[in-house]
């Protein structure tokens, strides 16, 4: 700061411009007083003098005598105030004259004061003669300026000297004192804030001015606002580089430290590895047991992990149930690192796969994991990222819980997964997605309903089945928008062709509702709205759920199954068979249906006994008051079989393929048994 900012050299410029005006002040003052005072004793000296003479001057020019009028003379002139002493007779003759053998030259300064005092320089004195009727004698004097206003002069400097120095002291008392009391701590403080500025914590714990004053009260408030500014400091920094809910790294922390590890590992030959994992069926839990529970699982999901991780692994959750590890470049070699890496992945498969008590619930859930090695050729840190998470989804559709290593065909696995995806975005809009219709008959061969099922006609892939299609929309969270489609798009048919007319013999449609649809808040309402639109009065609506998404989320599904059968909508249990319910589950349910799954139908044709399955199924089935339908029905020997069982609905390729909604349409008005011949 240059020194003319500084408030100390204003402050020394203040005092003394204000001393040396109020010095200046009182000095005229007291000058003014000291001029009155002198003029006045002036006046009175010489009236002193003057009175003092007369009466013998008087006498002395009245008896002519001269030689006294010139003893008179000297006389006055000896008082050091006059120069010169002159007397005139009644007739105007000079008799009597004296003046100052060697008088001192007058000055300026002398000729200012006496200017000053207002004192003629010559002065006449009438002296009355008693017997002179014509004139008066005269007694002229004559000033002796240097004499008369030297006392003024001498005064005026002493009080000018004076003044100066008291002025002078004044201003630098005046200067240590508020150098002292203001300037230095404000400047300290000054100097205190900047580093804290900074974010010099050191300099933060030192207080600079610790009186109670106004001074003490503003450094308390910086204080006060440092240490917010710091909290809130800490907690960007916080939220830039950590994920809130698990205090794990996020994204951005993740990747800065895979990329130091990739110029680590420019430098030396040595090899790191990436995990990204996520919890399986996350999404249905979350939508079923609700955030909170989700919440609570992301959490203890994040502690295990970091439990059985080793030293220096940074782990990260990218949002979600997303979680990735990087394992840094300590390794020597891929295959040392590969070594390491499934051991570490094994492990968490292990740790994750325990149960998690959340409240009320007992959660038991599985991780997929997918590995990948670095570095590679060229790699870049989204490189790394991608190749792990192709790896995750290789994981997951080979079943699940598990983990995989990145190989270069599951590239292209993930690319043409990806074009899925992101066609599924525009498949409604564009009109691509169609319904079709399979048959569901009785034992005599008569359609007493059907099942939905959703195609996707590709504008460049064709027609493309639901199994390719439904998993990607259920993982990309498309599921409950294609699904709503469906559900609309089916109510609006039947009830255009009940408008047409329909056999009536045909009863039902069932739907299939994948879990994570059924389980969101919002499913009733929308199954209500589609009911609301398109009253389809002679025909049942039946959704078809799996046995899983019951046993997993028993409390919710009930609830959601009772308000929906409220509204007429009856339920089936589709691959019944391939799950692990439970009488007791079961006949808590609100159900309709059991479809024997297609895995129980097929082995009858190759002669292994899955009979007895299919009894315990019938029977099951008798006891809960429920209807069955066998799916995957392809040959007679299969019907044959199912119908001694006492099954007396069928759904497979035996009586007719799914068909798209206009031919089915067309099958169903002609009314005709669907057996073959
Ligand atoms: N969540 C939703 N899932 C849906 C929807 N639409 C279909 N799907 C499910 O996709 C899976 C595959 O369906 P798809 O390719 O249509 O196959 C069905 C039938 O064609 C097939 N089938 C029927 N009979 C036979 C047969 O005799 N042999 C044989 N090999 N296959 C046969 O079975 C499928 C119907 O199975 P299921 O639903 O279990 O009754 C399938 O799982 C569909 O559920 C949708 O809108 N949402």
């Amino acid at each position: 700061m240059k020194l003319g900012q500084r408030i100390a050299f204003r402050q020394a410029k203040i005092i003394l411009f204000t001393s040396f005006l109020i010095g200046g002040i009182s000095a005229l003052l007291q000058f003014y007083s000291d001029l009155i005072h002198v003029r006045e004793n002036l006046h009175d000296s010489i009236e002193r003098s003057v009175s003092l003479y007369t009466p013998n001057l008087q006498r002395s020019i009245y008896n002519l005598d001269v030689v006294q009028v010139q003893n008179i003379s000297e006389l006055i002139l000896a008082d050091p105030l006059f120069a010169s002493v002159q007397v005139f007779d009644d007739f105007g003759d000079q008799i009597g004259s004296t003046l100052q053998l060697a008088p001192v030259q007058s000055n300026w300064l002398t000729n200012i004061s006496f200017h000053l005092l207002g004192l003629p320089l010559e002065m006449a004195r009438t002296i009355v003669i008693p017997s002179s009727r014509e004139r008066d004698a005269k007694l002229v004097l004559k000033m002796d300026k240097h004499y008369v206003a030297s006392g003024l002069t001498s005064r005026a400097i002493t009080l000018a000297l004076t003044g100066l120095i008291s002025t002078l002291l004044l201003s630098c008392i005046l200067f240590i004192v508020f150098y002292f009391a203001l300037s230095r701590p404000i400047q300290e403080i000054a100097k205190w804030v900047a580093h804290l500025d900074q974010d010099n914590k050191q300099q933060a714990a030192i207080s600079p001015y610790t009186k109670a004053d106004e001074l003490g009260e503003l450094v308390q408030s910086v204080e006060q606002i440092w240490h917010k500014k710091d909290l809130a400091n800490r907690q960007i920094k916080t939220l830039a580089y950590y994920d809130t809910l698990t205090d794990l790294a996020n994204r951005r922390m993740f990747i800065e430290r895979l990329e130091e590890q990739l110029e680590l590992t420019s430098q030396h030959p040595l090899v790191g590895a990436v995990m990204y994992l996520d919890i399986d069926r996350f999404k249905t839990i979350n939508d079923s047991l609700g955030h909170h529970v989700g919440d609570q699982l992301l959490i203890t999901f994040a502690q295990r992990l970091k439990g059985c991780l080793p030293d220096g692994a940074v782990t990260a959750r990218f949002g979600g149930d997303e979680f990735v590890i990087l394992l840094p470049a300590h390794y020597k070699n891929e295959q040392t690192a590969a070594t390491c890496v499934q051991n570490i992945a094994r492990q968490v498969n292990q740790l994750v796969s325990a149960p998690v008590q959340i409240g009320r619930h007992l959660i038991h859930c599985t991780t997929s994991i997918g590995l990948t090695i670095f570095p590679q050729s060229k790699d870049t840190s989204s490189q790394i990222l991608r190749r792990a998470d192709t790896a995750l989804y290789r994981t997951k559709a080979e079943g699940r819980n598990g983990f995989r290593f990145f190989d270069v065909s599951m590239q292209r696995l993930a690319q043409s997964r990806w074009q899925l995806e992101e066609g599924l975005h525009q498949a409604i809009h564009r009109g691509e997605l169609e319904l079709w219709f399979q048959p569901q008959v009785t034992k005599e061969g008569v359609m007493s309903g059907a099942e939905v099922l959703l195609r996707w006609r590709h504008p460049t892939r064709g027609l493309i089945s639901p199994l390719e299609f439904i998993s990607v929309a259920e993982e990309s969270g498309q599921i409950a928008a294609i699904e709503e489609w469906v559900l609309d798009e089916t109510m609006r048919l039947i009830k255009h062709w009940d408008s047409m007319g329909l056999p009536e013999t045909f009863r039902h449609v069932s739907i299939n509702i994948s879990p994570s649809h059924f389980m969101q808040s919002g499913f009733v309402s929308q199954v209500e709205g589609a009911l609301e639109r398109h009253t389809v009065a002679n025909v049942n609506i039946e959704l078809e759920i799996t046995e899983n998404l019951l046993i997993e989320n028993f409390e919710q599904a009930i609830k959601t199954m009772k308000a929906l059968q409220a509204k007429g909508i009856a339920f089936s249990i589709d691959d019944f068979g391939t799950g692990y319910s439970s009488l007791r589950y079961l006949s808590q349910l609100p159900l309709n249906v059991l479809k024997i799954d297609r895995s129980f139908v097929a082995p009858i044709d190759h002669e292994s006994d899955e009979t007895p399955i299919i009894d315990v199924i019938m029977l099951m089935a008798k006891k809960l008051g429920l209807e069955v339908i066998a799916e995957g029905v392809e040959t007679q020997a299969q019907r044959t079989l199912l119908t001694e069982r006492g099954c007396r609905l069928y759904q497979g390729y035996f009586f007719s393929k799914p068909l798209h909604h206009e031919e089915f349409y067309t099958l169903l008005k002609q009314e005709r048994v669907l057996l073959p011949t």
